[in-house]
């Protein structure tokens, strides 16, 4: 059973990888997660200067996943440079570096440092953290997206790829899939973020379980799935030549094996990793080659993008 991933001009060992923001604040854990079965490693979402984040309690853990209102807590961006500097690329394991200004000019601005470090390294910039108050989602501001998207082309030379929040109607599908097509060197889409601005409720003390936001967050696990699934299937269908990776809900090799029939080249996890650790991704791994074989299937290419309709 293969499950190697090939594309960015490259071969990685697997499909499976942590979501920005997950276990990938630290260099520890980022060390952690690439001596991991990880096939892949991401960095938490830098802004251009470190950042503390949002008052605490931030995080919380339902039965059917999270909620975090995290806001952008990060090292900044010279400390995962100087990590991409220093990562062992021979491995294999493609480093992605993710992005997250608090203005075009700072993505643009670590966009251009990054080219001019002429690391092997590939951008992820960030267009959907839902919690940084006062800042909106910009990838639910399709003029500010296209406007961003002409900088980051100019700003950076190489491949790079965008994580998207979840979109929740055909329109908003074709809206985003126009602006993103304008743009070759734009290889990869990660979908999804979380969904912004949920409300968790504790029924015992009749509060909400973060303090950010009165309580506001981004939702990530069991509740995601199938908004993650339809992002990955619509923008699989709507960006020929681009990737899709798959992000949410992905807890065992079953939601793994939905969002590669959907159409994801990779996918990442996120509240699952939080919890298990990365020892989740040869579980994970070993649960999808044993449905994999079940099945048949001897690579993920057999059935990538295969999903039936009715
Ligand atoms: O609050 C965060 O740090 C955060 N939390 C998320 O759920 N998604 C994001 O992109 C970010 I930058």
């Amino acid at each position: 059973i293969d499950l190697s991933v090939t594309w960015l001009g490259q071969t990685m060992p697997g499909c499976l990888y942590n979501a920005s923001g997950v276990w990938c604040r630290e260099e520890d854990e980022l060390e952690a997660l690439h001596a991991s079965a990880a096939a892949a490693v991401i960095t938490k979402s830098a802004t251009l200067k470190p950042r503390d984040g949002n008052p605490e309690p931030r995080y919380c853990r339902t039965p059917l996943g999270s909620i975090n209102s995290m806001g952008l807590p990060n090292r900044g961006f010279d400390y995962y440079l100087d990590y991409a500097r220093r990562y062992r690329y021979g491995s294999g394991k493609p480093l992605f570096l993710s992005l997250s200004g608090l203005s075009l000019d700072d993505n643009c601005a670590m966009l251009r440092r990054l080219a001019e470090e002429g690391l092997p390294a590939v951008p992820e910039v960030n267009l959907s953290c839902p919690n940084v108050p006062g800042k909106p989602q910009l990838g639910y501001d399709f003029a500010a997206t296209a406007e961003a998207l002409e900088a980051f082309d100019a700003a950076y030379s190489g491949l790079y790829g965008v994580k998207l929040p979840p979109y929740f109607d055909p329109a908003h599908f074709a809206a985003m899939a126009e602006i993103l097509n304008r743009h070759p060197r734009l290889a990869f889409v990660t979908c999804i973020n979380s969904i912004g601005n949920g409300l968790v409720v504790d029924i015992d003390s009749e509060a909400v379980v973060i303090k950010p936001k009165d309580g506001l967050g981004g939702l990530g696990g069991d509740y995601v799935l199938p908004t993650a699934l339809a992002n990955v299937r619509e923008f699989f269908r709507l960006l020929p030549g681009k990737d899709v990776v798959g992000c949410g809900g992905v807890k065992s090799g079953r939601e793994a094996f939905m969002h590669i029939l959907a159409g994801a080249r990779a996918v990442q996890v996120g509240t699952c990793l939080y919890h298990e650790g990365p020892g989740a991704f040869s579980r994970i791994a070993g649960e999808l080659a044993m449905l994999m074989r079940v099945k048949g299937y001897r690579s993920l290419d057999a059935f990538r993008g295969r999903l039936r309709t009715l």
